[in-house]
């Protein structure tokens, strides 16, 4: 087995005719085609992830065999742990994937194809046959052809259920990923990372519909985390985030964009609207009180500052946001603790 440097051509003959080396490399080593074994070869031909192709190499210069267990042994290590980005490229796997069980579908044809002719002949042989030694012969060579027949079919049926099973495996994988690579852990949230495909697409699809963005941050955050540590202050944005959460409307998109800011974009309502909106989160802020289990001692007095801007057709994401940064800059340095909005 060869490492061959190409990248996967996008032309759809030159995807098949990789597939087909990939399931050729299966069959060799007695593996189903499944998506991790697929994948697994898929990045070896490709020589796209160094590591596994290193592991790889040294394992069949070794003379060490590729079974089953060994590819998901490898799969483990030097796949599923890379960079979350590795996911998005999935769809391209399962495309791959896809045509391998196609190939596999057109194997079996053939082989239905070659029990029909075999019939065909015996069948003819049949009429000719002048003596029970022949009846005999052709007999042996039908029943063979059945028992060939019948065991292609049962090890098809097999690949194919073990694909389908990891194929739904890693969809959910993939679903569960995704989801994980665009939520903030501490509260919940879309990330920054979500932020603008999310948003971007709220821009794209709502061209005559009013979008509006807020951008929120919590007011001198860092004497909080001084004051009470830094626990205290992830309690803080917790609740915060949660007040934001429970004001905005359920379509809105909120992001915790980073440390103690959040963003919010709004569709279908006017500046006034958001405006409004933002200072029942304000206020709402302003009134949560929390209590320091360490020393039952009570943490008061955050607020929030917000900027307002809404989105003109023109707008990208980050030309809104920077307008509307532009407010929360605003409303910090005219005091904090209040809502500031450009075209209103
Ligand atoms: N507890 C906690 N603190 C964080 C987190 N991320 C960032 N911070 C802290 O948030 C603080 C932000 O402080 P600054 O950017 O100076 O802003 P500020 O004190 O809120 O002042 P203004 O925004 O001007 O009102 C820094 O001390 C960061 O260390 C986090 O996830 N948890």
């Amino acid at each position: 087995m060869t490492s061959g440097k190409s990248r996967v051509d996008s032309r759809p003959d030159l995807q098949a005719d990789f597939g087909y080396r990939i399931l050729r490399l299966l069959e060799g080593h007695g593996l189903a085609p499944s998506p991790i074994h697929y994948w697994i070869f898929h990045d070896y031909l490709q020589a796209s992830n160094e590591a596994l192709v290193q592991a790889v190499s040294e394992r069949l210069s070794a003379g060490r065999k590729l079974d089953s267990f060994v590819l998901h042994d490898l799969f483990e290590r030097y796949v599923a742990g890379e960079s979350l980005s590795r996911f998005n490229d999935m769809g391209d796997d399962l495309e791959a994937l896809l045509s391998g069980i196609i190939s596999l579908l057109r194997n079996a044809e053939r082989t239905t194809a070659g029990f029909q002719a075999c019939l065909t002949d015996n069948l003819q042989a049949l009429d000719q046959a002048e003596n029970p030694e022949g009846l005999k012969a052709i007999a042996q060579c039908l029943a063979a052809a059945v028992v060939t027949a019948s065991s292609d079919n049962l090890a098809l049926q097999r690949n194919l259920e073990e694909a389908e099973q990891e194929a739904r495996h890693l969809r959910l994988e993939l679903e569960k990923h995704r989801k994980a690579s665009i939520t903030d852990p501490l509260t919940g949230l879309l990330n920054r990372r979500g932020m603008e495909t999310e948003m971007a697409r709220v821009l794209k699809v709502s061209d005559e519909i009013c979008n509006v963005m807020l951008v929120m941050d919590i007011d001198h955050f860092k004497s909080i985390n001084d004051r009470y540590g830094h626990a205290v202050g992830d309690v803080v944005i917790r609740k915060v985030a949660a007040s934001l959460r429970r004001v905005l409307p359920p379509d809105a998109v909120l992001v915790r964009f980073g440390g103690e800011e959040f963003v919010a974009l709004l569709s279908g309502h006017s500046v006034q609207d958001a405006v409004a909106l933002a200072e029942q989160a304000r206020e709402m802020v302003e009134r949560l009180r929390l209590v320091n289990r360490q020393d039952d001692t009570v943490v008061e007095g955050f607020t929030i500052s917000v900027g307002i801007s809404p989105a003109s057709d023109s707008d990208t994401v980050e030309t809104l946001f920077a307008r509307a940064d532009r407010a929360l800059y605003q409303a910090k340095h005219a005091g904090r603790n209040r809502v500031v909005a450009l075209g209103s």
